[in-house]
C-alpha cells in the first residue's frame, strides 16, 4: 500500500484556518514531508488593515517555514489563497473560486474557528457551527472529495468525566437553536446563554459539541473524521521543538508566570494537565485524512487526541518544571522574580491574589503616578484573573479519554509513517518538552535573543536586591509604627530578642566546650 507521503502527492488540499496556529504547522508539515501535494487551497481573510495576500506572503515569510524554503525555496508556488469570510453566506467565496474548489479538491482539513472562551454565543454558533454546516455543503459538491477532516476538541464533551470516541447527543438540536436565535437581539443572547451552555463553562466548548453534531448530520455522503485534541502546546519535535506563536492555553499562563507577573493561581496539582503537542496533533490529522480516504469506514470515526491515558504529567509537575526552565533561562524586564504557585485552596488562592498580585500593582502604579506616568500595572492584571477565571475549569480537575482509535490508527501505519508522522506520545519526555516550550514562549511569542539571558540574570539580581530593600524598609517601617510606640509590644520585643541572644550564647558556649 502507497505511504501517506505517497498518497498525497498529487492531491489538492483544501484547509480552513490556515492562518491560525494549527492551521499554519499543517501546511508546513504537508509542504515538508509531503512535497508531491499538488496544491494547498487556503480559506483567507482579509484583517486587520491587511489584504487576504499581504496576509499569505507575511505567512510564509515566518520562521515556522524555514526548512520548508530551504528544501524548496518556491513552495509559495503550492499555496493558493481563496478570498473567504466563513461567517458570511455561502462563506463569501467567489462563483469562479467555488467553481474551482468544486472540480479539484481531494481533502478538506476544517480548522477555522473562534477558540475565544469569552466569544458572544450567536458568533460562535455563526464560525463554529453554521459556517461548518456551509463548508459541509460545499464539501457536498466537490467532485473528487476524498475525506472530509474537522477539528473539534477533547473539551466538547467536557461536562462528562469520561470521554468515549463518539459523537454524544447535542444539547440541543442545532437547527432549532440557530432558528431561535436568528430573531433574537444581543441582549437577550447574552441573558439566556448560562441556560443554554448549562454544565458547560463557555460557548466554546457549546457550539463546539454543536459542531460535531451537525458533522454527523451532513455526514452523508462524505468520507469524514473527527479529530479532538486536549490542550495543544508547543511542538515537540517538528518542524523544530518548541514551536508556539500565541498565547493560548498555558502558553499566556507560562509568559505571565516567567514575567513574574503570575504568582497564584487555582489550579489542582494532582490533576492532569493534558497537554499534546501540536506536531502531535497535526501527525495524526494528516495520518487520519490518508486512513479516512484509503479505508473509508462506514461511521464517522473520532480521534481523541490526548496524552492523559498513555503518558500522564500533572499540572504540579508542570509547575515545577515552568519555574525552574524561566530561573535558568529567564525572560527580558521581568516585573517581578518568577515564583509562580497553584493551589486548589479557594481562600489560599485569594489571599495570594491580595498579596502578591494586588498589592504590588497598587504599589508599582503608584510609583508610576507618581514619576509622571501612566499606571498599567493594575489594568494587566485585570486581564490576566479574566483569563486566569476562564481557564480555571480545565486546571482544576480532569477527565478520562479513551484513545481506542489513536491506536489503532498507529498499528496502520507502516514503520516509515510511524517515524515521519510520530504521534505515540508514549515517548514524550515531559521536562524536555516543558522546558522547550518554555524556551519557544521567549523565542517565538516574546521574539527574545538567547544572547540577552545574561542581561536578563543580571535584571532578576536586581529585583532580588530590590526586594530585600524593600523587607528590611518594611520591617522598619513595623518597627517604627508598632514597636516604638507601645510600651507593651516593646517589652514583648527585647523579650523575644533577648530569647534569642540568650540561645545564641548558649549554642556558642555549648560548641566551645565540644572543641
Ligand atoms: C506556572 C504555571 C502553572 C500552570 C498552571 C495551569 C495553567 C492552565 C492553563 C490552561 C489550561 C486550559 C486550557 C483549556 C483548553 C481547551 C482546549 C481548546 O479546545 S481551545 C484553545 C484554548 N483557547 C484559549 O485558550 C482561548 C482563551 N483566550 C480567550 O478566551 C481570550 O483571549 C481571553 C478572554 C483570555 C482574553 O480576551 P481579551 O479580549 O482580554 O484579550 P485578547 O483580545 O484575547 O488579547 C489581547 C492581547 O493580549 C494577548 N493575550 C491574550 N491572552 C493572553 C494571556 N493569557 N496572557 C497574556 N497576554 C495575552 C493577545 O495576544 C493580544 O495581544 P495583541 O493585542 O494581539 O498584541
Ligand atoms: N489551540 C488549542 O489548544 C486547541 C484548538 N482546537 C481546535 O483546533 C482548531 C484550530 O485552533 P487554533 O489553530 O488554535 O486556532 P486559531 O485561533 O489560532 O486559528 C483560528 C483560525 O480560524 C480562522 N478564522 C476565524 N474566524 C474566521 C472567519 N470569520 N473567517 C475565516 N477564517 C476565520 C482564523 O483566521 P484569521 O487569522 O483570519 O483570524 C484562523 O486561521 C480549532 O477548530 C479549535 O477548536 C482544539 C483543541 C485545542
Amino acid at each position: 500500500m502507497a505511504s501517506i507521503s505517497e498518497w498525497y502527492a498529487g492531491k489538492n488540499v483544501l484547509i480552513t484556518g490556515a492562518t491560525g496556529f494549527m492551521g499554519k504547522v499543517l501546511m508546513e508539515k504537508l509542504l515538508r514531508s509531503c512535497p508531491d501535494v499538488k496544491a494547498l487551497y487556503i480559506l483567507v481573510r482579509p484583517k486587520a488593515g491587511q489584504s487576504m495576500s499581504e496576509r499569505v506572503q507575511d505567512m510564509m515569510k515566518c520562521k515556522l517555514f524555514d526548512r520548508v524554503r530551504e528544501d524548496n525555496p518556491d513552495f509559495h508556488q503550492k499555496i493558493v489563497p481563496i478570498s473567504s469570510e466563513l461567517t458570511q453566506p455561502g462563506l463569501a467565496i467567489s462563483p469562479e473560486d467555488v467553481k474551482t474548489l468544486t472540480s479539484c479538491i481531494h481533502i478538506v482539513f476544517h480548522c477555522a474557528a473562534t477558540i475565544r472562551f469569552d466569544e458572544a454565543l450567536k458568533h460562535a454558533l455563526q464560525l463554529n457551527v453554521i459556517s461548518t454546516q456551509q463548508l459541509l455543503s460545499l464539501a457536498q459538491q466537490m467532485q473528487q472529495l476524498q475525506a472530509f477532516i474537522h477539528i473539534s476538541t477533547a473539551y466538547a464533551n467536557c461536562n462528562r468525566r469520561h470521554i468515549d470516541e463518539v459523537i454524544y447527543p447535542p444539547p440541543v438540536e442545532p437547527k432549532k437553536l440557530i432558528d431561535s436565535l436568528e430573531w433574537m437581539d444581543d441582549s437577550m443572547v447574552c441573558d439566556l446563554t448560562p441556560r443554554l451552555i448549562g454544565d458547560r463553562p463557555n460557548t466554546y466548548t457549546y457550539t463546539k459539541a454543536l459542531a460535531e453534531c451537525v458533522v454527523q448530520q451532513e455526514s452523508g455522503r462524505l468520507n469524514i473524521a473527527i479529530i479532538r485534541p486536549s490542550i495543544v502546546g508547543a511542538s515537540w519535535q517538528e518542524p523544530f521543538p518548541g514551536w508556539i506563536d500565541n498565547f493560548n492555553g498555558p502558553s499566556g499562563i507560562f509568559i505571565a508566570a516567567g514575567k513574574g507577573i503570575l504568582r497564584t493561581m487555582r489550579a489542582s496539582n494532582d490533576a492532569v494537565a493534558d497537554l499534546i503537542p501540536v506536531d502531535v496533533v497535526i501527525n495524526l490529522t494528516l495520518a487520519a485524512g490518508w486512513y479516512t480516504a484509503v479505508h473509508r469506514p462506514k461511521t464517522v470515526l473520532v480521534y481523541n487526541c490526548t496524552t492523559g491515558g498513555i503518558n500522564p504529567f500533572h499540572w504540579g509537575e508542570i509547575e515545577h518544571h515552568v519555574m525552574s526552565t524561566f530561573k535558568r533561562n529567564p525572560l527580558e524586564q521581568a516585573f517581578r522574580r518568577p515564583n509562580a504557585n497553584i493551589t486548589s485552596n479557594y481562600l489560599i488562592n485569594q489571599y495570594w491574589t491580595l498579596v502578591s498580585h494586588k498589592f504590588p500593582a497598587l504599589l508599582y502604579d503608584l510609583i508610576l503616578r507618581l514619576s509622571g506616568q501612566k499606571p498599567q500595572m493594575m489594568r494587566i492584571f485585570n486581564r490576566l484573573h479574566k483569563a486566569i477565571g476562564l481557564l480555571e475549569y480545565f486546571s482544576s480537575q480532569d477527565w478520562e479519554w479513551n484513545s481506542d482509535n489513536m491506536n489503532m490508527l498507529m498499528n496502520q501505519l507502516s514503520a516509515e509513517d510511524r517515524r515521519t508522522f510520530n504521534f505515540d506520545v508514549r515517548q514524550l519526555n515531559w521536562p524536555e518538552y516543558i522546558e522547550n516550550y518554555c524556551i519557544g514562549t521567549k523565542k517565538y511569542v516574546l521574539n527574545e535573543d538567547m544572547s540577552d539571558i545574561p542581561a536578563a540574570r543580571q535584571h532578576l539580581r536586581k529585583l532580588r536586591n530590590i526586594r530585600y530593600t524593600f523587607n528590611t524598609l518594611l520591617l522598619v517601617f513595623i518597627w517604627r509604627v508598632f514597636i516604638a510606640r507601645s510600651q507593651m509590644a516593646r517589652n514583648i520585643w527585647y523579650f523575644v530578642v533577648s530569647l534569642c541572644f540568650k540561645f545564641l550564647s548558649y549554642f556558642r558556649a555549648s560548641s566551645t566546650l565540644t572543641q
